[in-house]
């Protein structure tokens, strides 16, 4: 996808390294702009992750590896700086194994950039195989933003529309708008505009009513975390999509890369769920919503248990629930993914 950046048309990716500094596209901002966020240490590193101007399993972990290895280059105490970072956000996989990851390899700024190209490079891969599972003129609902701004450039549930796009099969793609950030509306719907991939956005609330009137061909979600038995978390409002596929008889996929599965975990129960400012939910661009006296609940996440999803779109294959023992073996043999 080109898009104007800092007055120059090149290609999206939601994190790089340039000029000494981590350079992030401003999530916050979009669709609005496209801005630039400069890291220059640790501690905009972190706060990026935790304000949310970058998201998105995938993305957060590339960060973390760029942002480990500019702390290295600029002499920071690299236990402060992993502490830092470590403790934005306690649900995406991604951020641990990529600290794992950097951590084997001296936080070199080398290793960051191989760590971004592998996991662009799966992500390429989950575009190829689920494409496969995309009809010609296929309709496809999904949540929140699993698309280049979530990863760096293909994405995770958005890589096989982008397939099924350069196909020629005409995907039209429901998103959900995604309450409370809005990342379907703002996000999802930015990117496919940007590649005249058809869609509409849809109320959350508004899934099932398609859904019902066999309106959707099948649903594709990214993930956050993925335990051993197929449990896995991700934005909340995926677990009631999940039971409302299987009630409708739609098939369900997850699509992420081997950076988001987390075998030490047994089922989704133990799955970290991050509580966050309750404002998110009380106010929508600085206006409130309800009364002064209302308070707010904000899970960023819900779990969906295995039995509710069709398959796993990996850069290993499509694999169901009750086949990851086979994806763990693969992973087990994968140099850059068994850390
Ligand atoms: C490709 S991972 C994207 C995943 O992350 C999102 O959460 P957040 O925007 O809070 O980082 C959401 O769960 C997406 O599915």
């Amino acid at each position: 996808m080109k898009v104007a950046i800092e007055g120059e048309v090149r290609t999206l990716v939601a994190v790089w390294f340039e000029d000494n500094v981590v350079k992030i596209i401003d999530q916050r901002k979009i669709p609005e702009s496209v801005e630039v966020f400069k890291a220059r240490n640790s501690d905009d590193i972190a706060f990026a992750i935790k304000d949310m101007v970058v998201r998105g399993a995938p993305a957060i972990g590339v960060t973390a590896a760029y942002g480990l290895a500019l702390a290295k280059m600029n002499g920071e105490d690299m236990e402060s700086a992993v502490r830092k970072i470590g403790s934005t956000r306690p649900t995406a996989y991604d951020l641990f194994k990529a600290i794992r990851y950097m951590k084997e390899n001296n936080y070199d700024m080398n290793a960051a950039r191989r760590y971004a190209n592998e996991i662009s490079g799966r992500c390429r891969k989950i575009g190829e195989y689920g494409n496969e599972l995309i009809p010609e003129n296929g309709k496809i609902l999904t949540h929140c933003n699993a698309g280049a701004l979530a990863v760096l450039d293909w994405g995770t549930a958005l890589a096989p529309i982008r397939f099924a796009k350069m196909e020629g099969k005409n995907p039209f793609v429901f998103v959900d708008e995604t309450r409370p950030r809005l990342q379907g509306a703002r996000l999802t719907a930015w990117e496919l505009a940007q590649e005249g991939i058809d869609h509409a956005i849809i109320a959350d609330n508004a899934a099932g009513f398609y859904m019902r009137r066999g309106e959707v061909d099948l649903v594709i979600v990214g993930a956050d975390r993925i335990a051993s038995n197929g449990d896995f978390a991700n934005k909340i409002g995926t677990y009631e999509k999940a039971v409302l596929a299987k009630e409708n008889g739609i098939p369900f996929y997850v699509a992420a890369p081997g950076s988001t599965f987390d075998f030490s975990l047994k089922s989704g129960d133990e799955i970290p769920i991050e509580e966050r400012d309750e404002n998110e939910v009380l106010f929508v661009n600085g206006k409130r919503l309800g009364p002064e006296e209302s308070r707010a609940k904000n899970p960023a996440f819900d779990v969906t248990p295995a039995k509710y999803v069709t398959g796993f779109i990996t850069e290993y294959g499509i694999y169901k629930p009750s086949e990851l023992s086979q994806m763990k073996a693969k992973i087990e043999r994968d140099l850059f993914m068994r850390v």
